[in-house]
């Protein structure tokens, strides 16, 4: 396969080009699915027109440059008139353009056009003999297209009967709406075939699969009529004669669909302006849609200023197409994240490899629920086909099945709640967890409870959804009121576990202001910023009190990110109270507020100057490197980063040349030699002891206690 869009070097990367384009045509108009989405293949179309120019004489004859589908696909029903393609434009100033040659062509200001949607799907014609459907054609090679009678009787739209018993050819489009593309990839799948990559595709193999065990519907917009040989003459000079718009609303009037039908129904204009305008508003009702457009198609509506204009082989020149941005590209699927919403359902999303739809980068895509996944066959590492309009969610449509190379992997479903644990409930299409509503609940006291939050020790995830279950807590202030009965109460919890457990709230109630609120689990403030802010503000109070500005002082806090702080803890406010009122401790130790400015000072320390940090680290970047040993050697690296911060310094993670200390422990590896490479100073874990000595005794009690607590 050659790269779509590259430059073409020489013949052989040109027949090579070629030999792609046919073979994508082929695939695109007779049902297989493409190997190229719509850019890539029009990027390879362009490169081997410009090859072409550049070399007149080596033009190979199986070239698509200048044909009808590309010269990809023929037909044996030779057409009356011929089924053409059409010409694009891309922006307002080409569509000026093209209004300005189609003037020069007709000799006048073209001052009626007729503006209609150009749907995505294959384009038909149908026979009508005294009223009754006798024939369907493909496009085909354009002169002549393929009959796909059988299909009769499953297009909707396209009555089988007319209201009147006239002998004519209505021409149109076949398409899937997104509900038939859909019902027909269940069919499909369900009889063992690969699903169809998008609409317009699974329009295409359906129209022309003749012996199927199933059908599926589809549906037929009518863009044009025309005489047959056997129309009578009256009939004929009328259709001849007739202004496109007349036309349609005759061929509505026969009972056939027509985009009238439809949000985007077809308008006459007078003006280019006008034209321009209805193509935004068509532009805009894109994404709802329950079918797909890919642009405007806009005619010259009069009769004679479309003979006047005539056509050429591969379009004609009194239409153009006013094409829409892509809005399927095939990208590979990467992963499957599952998260769980606000009700406990656990919903897949997929990871795609980057990829541009219409201006955006696209990285993630809906896959709705396990059942869908299966049904499309989706797999690890699939070229898949991604589908975004609009501000809509993208979605993947299908895998690209033809392009899979054996290293594809199936996608793992989860056993077990992704957020809590909790058993899944697999009875409906969207999974569920077994927790529901309180998912969040288990998940977040969980991680209130965690080591770096509020280290209960003794209250694991299977503890947690025990007394969630049990309705004893709804919150995270339930639990320092639990009583002795209400645990012994549980099942598997004995007295020593019982008073433990209660041990260990008792002795969590006094973590400092900074674990609270990190429990708290305000978004955007992880641990280390919990901190930074516990420290700024010294007391829950003052933090409360502060408004986005003021918490902007902390550093690490910009304009997006403190507002949204302030209205989640007005948010928790409630929840904040409760805490409190069950004597959990909302001051930092060590910390001094900042002065509240322009208040009168509302506490002892009230409008004093903010102290600068103290200790033995102030002012000091400290990173911590290695495995700590000695009087450190139970600290996480948390407890580490809190310790280096009650000493004044300010804990980072990595090193640089605002680096003022590195702690190297066991071990150290890179971040050691950075720093001997920077001349930064390093200390072994004994001598940092030593050097914080006075701070390191509240951090050894706190991990103490907790130790008593029953670890
Ligand atoms: N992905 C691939 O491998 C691949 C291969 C070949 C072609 N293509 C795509 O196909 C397009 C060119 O193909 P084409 O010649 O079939 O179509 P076209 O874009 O040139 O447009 C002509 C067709 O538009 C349709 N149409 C829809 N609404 C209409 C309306 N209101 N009035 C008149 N016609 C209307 C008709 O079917 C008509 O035949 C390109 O966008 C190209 O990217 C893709
Ligand atoms: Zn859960």
């Amino acid at each position: 396969m050659t790269t779509p869009g590259a430059v073409i070097v020489d013949a052989v990367a040109y027949a090579l080009a070629v030999e792609d384009a046919v073979k994508a045509s082929a695939a695109y108009y007779e049902g297989g699915t493409s190997a190229l989405d719509d850019d890539a293949y029009d990027r390879l179309v362009r490169s081997i027109a410009a090859w072409e120019a550049e070399h007149p004489g080596q033009v190979l004859p199986e070239s698509p440059t200048g044909k009808v589908a590309g010269g990809a696909v023929e037909g044996d029903v030779p057409h009356t008139v011929a089924m053409l393609s059409l010409d694009n434009v891309f922006s307002p100033q080409e569509f000026t353009a093209w209004t300005a040659s189609l003037a020069r062509r007709v000799g006048h200001e073209v001052t009626r056009y007729s503006v209609e949607p150009k749907l995505d799907g294959l384009a038909i014609a149908a026979r009508y003999t005294q009223g009754r459907l006798t024939r369907l054609i493909t496009r085909g090679d354009g002169t002549a297209g393929e009959d796909v009678s059988h299909a009769i009787g499953t297009v909707e739209g396209l009555p089988e009967r007319l209201t009147e018993p006239v002998t004519l050819e209505v021409r149109g489009e076949v398409l899937m709406t997104t509900a038939q593309f859909e019902h027909a990839n269940e069919v499909r799948t369900a009889h063992g075939g690969q699903p169809f990559a998008n609409p317009r595709n699974a329009a295409a193999g359906t129209l022309r699969a003749k012996e199927r065990a199933y059908t599926v519907p589809m549906t037929f917009f009518g863009y044009g009529m025309l005489a047959l040989p056997d129309t009578g003459t009256a009939l004929a000079a009328t259709l001849a004669e007739s202004p496109h718009s007349d036309l349609m609303a005759r061929v509505a009037g026969l009972g056939v669909n027509t985009p009238a039908t439809t949000a985007v129904a077809g308008l006459t204009a007078d003006t280019a302006e006008d034209v321009l305008a209805r193509v935004q508003e068509i532009a805009a009702l894109r994404a709802e849609l329950p079918f797909g457009i890919d642009g405007i198609v806009v005619k010259a509506d009069l009769a004679a200023d479309q003979q006047a204009a005539g056509s050429g082989s591969r379009a004609p020149r009194w239409a153009i197409a006013y094409k829409l941005p892509a809005v399927e590209k095939i990208t590979r699927l990467l992963g499957v994240e599952w998260n769980v919403g606000r009700t406990g359902i656990i919903a897949p999303r997929a990871v795609l490899e980057p990829v541009e739809i219409d201006g955006s980068t696209i990285t993630y895509a809906t896959l709705h629920n396990p059942a869908d996944i299966t049904r499309r066959d989706l797999r690890l590492g699939d070229h898949v086909m991604v589908h975004r309009a609009g501000d809509v969610i993208p979605r993947i449509e299908a895998p690209v099945a033809h392009l899979r190379t054996g290293d594809e992997q199936p996608i793992v479903f989860p056993e077990t709640c992704p957020r809590c644990g909790a058993d899944i409930d697999t009875s409906e299409q969207r999974w569920r967890c077994a927790n529901g509503r309180n998912c969040h609940l288990v998940a977040s006291l969980s991680y209130a409870a965690g080591r770096d939050q509020l280290d209960i020790e003794g209250l694991g995830h299977t503890r947690v959804v025990q007394l969630v279950e049990a309705g004893l807590v709804a919150d995270l202030a339930d639990l320092f009121t639990l009583t002795r009965e209400q645990l012994l109460g549980l099942e598997r919890m004995g007295e020593t576990s019982t008073d433990n457990l209660l041990a260990a709230l008792a002795t969590a109630k006094g973590q400092p202001l900074s674990r609270v609120l990190c429990a708290l689990g305000v978004r955007g403030t992880g641990r280390s910023m919990s901190r930074r802010i516990a420290r700024h503000f010294a007391t829950m109070d003052h933090l409360r009190a502060a408004d986005a500005e003021a918490i902007q002082q902390v550093e690490g806090i910009g304009t997006e990110k403190a507002p949204s702080i302030v209205s989640e803890l007005a948010e928790l406010a409630p929840l904040i109270d409760k805490l409190a009122a069950v004597g959990v401790n909302m001051t930092e130790p060590g910390a001094t507020p900042p002065p509240a400015p322009g208040t009168e000072a509302d506490g002892p320390e009230g409008g004093t100057a903010a102290a600068s940090p103290a200790g033995p680290l102030a002012g000091m970047a400290v990173v911590v490197t290695g495995g700590m040993t000695g009087p450190l050697e139970k600290l996480s690296r948390n407890e580490m980063n809190e310790l280096i911060e009650r000493a004044g310094g300010r804990a980072s993670s990595s090193v640089s040349k605002k680096t003022s200390l590195v702690v190297a422990g066991e071990g150290a590896g890179s971040k050691r030699t950075k720093a001997e490479t920077l001349g930064i100073r390093l200390l072994t874990p004994d001598e940092f002891a030593t050097l914080v000595a006075d701070c390191l005794d509240t951090a050894e009690s706190t991990a103490q206690t907790v130790e008593a607590g029953g670890r």
